[in-house]
């Protein structure tokens, strides 16, 4: 359906200079907004569309580029002031056409309530992250946004420059951006940035055909202001008649001006033409772009090091505790990042390697343990690394430990704490059951509910996750259990005879 805003778009980017295949239909729906279709068979190799850089909104091409500069606000917080000073421009703005089309923001957790985030993301990869990024996003806007508006009273409209604009364009930037070149950096691009994602299934890749190496003299140039963008309108707009008939297999020539959608499979007739944002879990599908996939088979659950240490304590002394992780720190097998150690769960419920390696050496008998702490001692006052590499080497228990299978390293005991883990991962999620989750899903609706909807596939696909490690956890312990008992009966059997 072509709404009025998608034809003025159109309209804008034709006398932009974007060039876009007419074997593509952009679709607008109320319940899904756009979306990109083949109107005939399209294939791969094709060069689908044709954005020009200089009308990107990007730091360098927006009306505030000076203000930005002079702040030395670089990056996204840079791109964010010049999304909200175009949008302050309102029609004067030379990306009007673009900035109509857009939402006021992405409906990701970032912009929820503070209550909808405890409330719909207890429990889950995104809840503490989302409740940082807010106050980082706050820090930000009062400590760089705010005093610009002082520092600009005269060219800066205080009331687009408030904290929920800050926080919409962030949205935006979060859910739409692409990285242009070295020169521009990140930016809007539109028409790129109206292709929906799908997973792991990409019809059509953007790409920046090499880095647009303009120099400082050219920067003026690049500054595109409204009259700039209306040049370039009347060049490109009668001339190529972009729209209408254009072989979308022709165009091809080199030209670094322009960023380009490339198809890289064939697509047939009807069919959506998905980009894809990444190969990404549901977390950060919903923490970066606002929705889910349901059966993402990129979900991963991760556990903290700080739970593996309460479960840890709720057995053993603390000293214990404190001790055989320090091992296993000195060992090698903790990341750099003290602060944030976690393990991860993948899809089908496979603990990572360190974190059984961990539980391993929690277990430890003493004797075997101190001998091992031992000799990673003597190993520490070796100056040279290479040295202490060899003597580690050389430790038989040590040599075993590195080439253990997951499957030898899942004892019971190993095998237990898996378990408990399990759960004391899922009673994070409050009082509201597996069962009760999927029953939210049912009722609500994808579109009125979207952030019960998408916050519910959250919720659900880790869930099932911890299922999926409980069962491995079970599975596991029954083979090792049998395997024990096969040695003990081999044994009895041998003395016997
Ligand atoms: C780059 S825009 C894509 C165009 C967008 N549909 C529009 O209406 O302008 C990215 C946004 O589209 C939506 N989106 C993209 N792919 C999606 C998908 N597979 N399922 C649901 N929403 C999707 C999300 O709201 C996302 O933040």
């Amino acid at each position: 359906m072509a709404t009025r805003r998608l034809r003025a778009l159109k309209r804008w980017m034709k006398s932009n200079g974007f060039e876009w295949s007419s074997a593509l239909q952009f679709v607008d729906t109320p319940e899904e907004g756009i979306s990109v279709k083949a109107l005939c068979e399209i294939n791969a190799g094709d060069v689908v569309a044709k954005m020009p850089k200089k009308a990107c909104l990007t730091i360098k091409t927006s009306g505030a580029c000076e203000i930005i500069e002079n702040a030395c606000l670089g990056g996204y917080l840079g791109l964010a002031v010049a999304i909200m000073y175009e949008r302050s421009l309102a029609e004067e703005s030379p990306w009007e056409g673009y900035l109509q089309l857009l939402p006021q923001q992405e409906c990701l957790p970032l912009v929820w309530s503070v209550e909808e985030v405890d409330q719909l993301l207890c429990g889950t990869e995104l809840h503490q992250t989302v409740q940082e990024d807010k106050a980082l996003v706050y820090e930000d806007w009062r400590e760089n946004i705010l005093p610009l508006l002082d520092s600009e009273p005269s060219k800066l409209n205080p009331a687009f420059f408030g904290v929920e604009q800050y926080f919409a364009a962030k949205s935006l930037i979060s859910s739409r951006s692409f990285e242009i070149d070295d020169y521009h950096g990140f930016g809007m691009v539109p028409l790129a940035d109206l292709f929906n994602h799908k997973t792991g299934a990409e019809d059509v890749h953007f790409t920046a055909l090499s880095s647009n190496n303009e120099s400082e003299d050219d920067t003026d140039d690049e500054i595109v202001d409204e009259e700039a963008l209306a040049q370039n309108s009347s060049m490109d707009k009668t001339e190529k008649g972009v729209d209408s008939d254009m072989e979308y297999s022709s165009i091809t020539e080199d030209d670094t001006s322009m960023l380009e959608m490339v198809m890289i499979k064939d697509v047939s007739s009807g069919a959506e033409v998905f980009n894809t944002y990444g190969i990404l879990g549901n977390a950060a599908l919903l923490h970066r772009y606002g929705f889910t996939e349901q059966d993402n088979t990129y979900d991963i659950v991760n556990i903290d090091l700080e739970l593996v240490l309460q479960w840890c304590s709720s057995l053993f002394s603390n000293r214990r505790s404190r001790s055989r992780v320090s091992l296993w720190r000195r060992l090698g097998y903790s990341s750099d990042t003290e602060n944030s150690e976690y393990f991860e769960i993948s899809f089908d419920g496979e603990p990572q390697m360190e974190l059984l390696i961990l539980l391993y050496i929690i277990f430890l008998p003493d004797d075997v343990y101190h001998k091992l702490d031992l000799s990673v001692a003597v190993a520490e006052n070796f100056h040279e690394s290479s040295e202490k590499t060899t003597f580690l080497n050389d430790n038989i228990f040590l040599k075993k430990l590195s080439n253990m299978s997951k499957k030898t390293l899942m004892t019971k005991e190993v095998c237990d704490a898996l378990l408990s883990l399990a759960d004391m991962r899922e009673s994070l999620y409050g009082l509201k059951s597996l069962e009760d989750d999927i029953e939210a899903l049912k009722r609500s609706s994808f579109v009125r509910d979207r952030k019960l909807y998408h916050s519910s596939v959250l919720r659900i696909s880790e869930r099932k996750i911890l299922q999926k490690l409980r069962n491995y956890a079970s599975k596991s312990c029954k083979i090792t259990n049998l395997s024990s008992a096969g040695k003990k009966l081999k044994r009895t059997t041998k003395r016997e005879s």
